[in-house]
């Protein structure tokens, strides 16, 4: 079925580009200027579904993502990851001296802070995707200003590259995730990763018991994040990431967990994609 995706971002924004591959190009997609606009347009049914960027390997979690898909009861379906090779583009004709300012998202901009200390005279600019900024550049025939986007969106833009992966490392990657309304039906023997979300007593070693707990169920964490619970300050909730060989292994922590913690919930079951 030919699904409707909402992203942040538009086309050649690396929201796009996941959207492409992940559906294989069988998706319409809405192009949203924020993380909350798409999932207005998943509540209110103009999407399906929607890919969100969640986590990247040099610059950290995005957050304000996490809390969107606790507080609206979203699911996680699915996850991707894409390497991200940040490029430095503008008008034909500009070289590096000429560039002023540098425009993009600001979770690239983190991405890049490194490159950017040997030019102290650039002023960086908080934007609302990479591939906006591109075509910002072109449709205004920006002088002086650069955007920080991909090879997509510089051919896309027509835009030059002056400075390929600008990233602080090369080796970077996003994390994304699939968010729908509801889940699917699970295949369970396909399923072999999980997000749940949990509180705890604010006492010794609560935290502590429960890791002890999915390690003795055979599960893997992969990622722990903790949120502020905005009504009671300094106290956290856990999002927590696990694999498993066994949905069974899944189930039977979760069963645990249910009389350990508080307002425990699976935000989502679903295949790992990390090789
Ligand atoms: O601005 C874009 O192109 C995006 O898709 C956003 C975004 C992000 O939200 O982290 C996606 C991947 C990269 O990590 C940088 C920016």
């Amino acid at each position: 079925m030919h699904k409707t995706v909402a992203i942040q971002g538009i086309k050649g924004s690396f929201h796009h580009i996941v959207s492409q591959q992940y559906f294989k190009n069988e998706v319409d997609v809405i192009e949203c200027p924020s993380f909350q606009d798409t999932v207005s347009a998943l509540l209110n049914e103009q999407a399906d579904v929607i890919v969100m960027a969640i986590e990247n390997s040099i610059a950290g979690s995005i957050i304000p993502n996490y809390a969107l898909i606790d507080a609206n009861n979203l699911q996680v379906v699915g996850e991707y990851y894409l390497d991200v090779q940040h490029h430095l583009m503008a008008l034909p004709n500009q070289s590096i001296s000429d560039i002023m300012e540098v425009h993009s998202h600001p979770m690239a901009l983190l991405q890049c802070a490194v490159f950017f200390k040997d030019y102290p005279h650039i002023k960086l600019v908080e934007a609302k995707d990479t591939a906006d900024v591109a075509k910002h550049i072109q449709v205004n025939k920006s002088i002086g200003i650069a955007a920080i986007a991909s090879d997509l969106a510089a051919e896309t833009f027509s835009l030059n590259i002056l400075n390929r992966s600008i990233q602080t490392i090369k080796h970077n990657e996003t994390r994304f995730v699939i968010v729908q309304r509801y889940s699917e039906e699970i295949n369970k023997e396909s399923i072999n990763k999980a997000s749940i979300k949990f509180e705890l007593e604010h006492k010794r070693g609560s935290l502590a018991t429960v890791l002890n707990v999915l390690s003795d169920c055979k599960l893997n964490v992969t990622k722990i994040q903790s949120l502020p619970i905005i009504e009671t300050p300094w106290k956290y909730a856990f999002f927590v990431d696990v694999t498993f060989a066994e949905y069974k292994d899944f189930e039977k922590a979760n069963t645990i967990l249910e009389l350990m913690t508080t307002h425990i919930k699976v935000l989502g079951a679903y295949k790992n994609a990390k090789k």
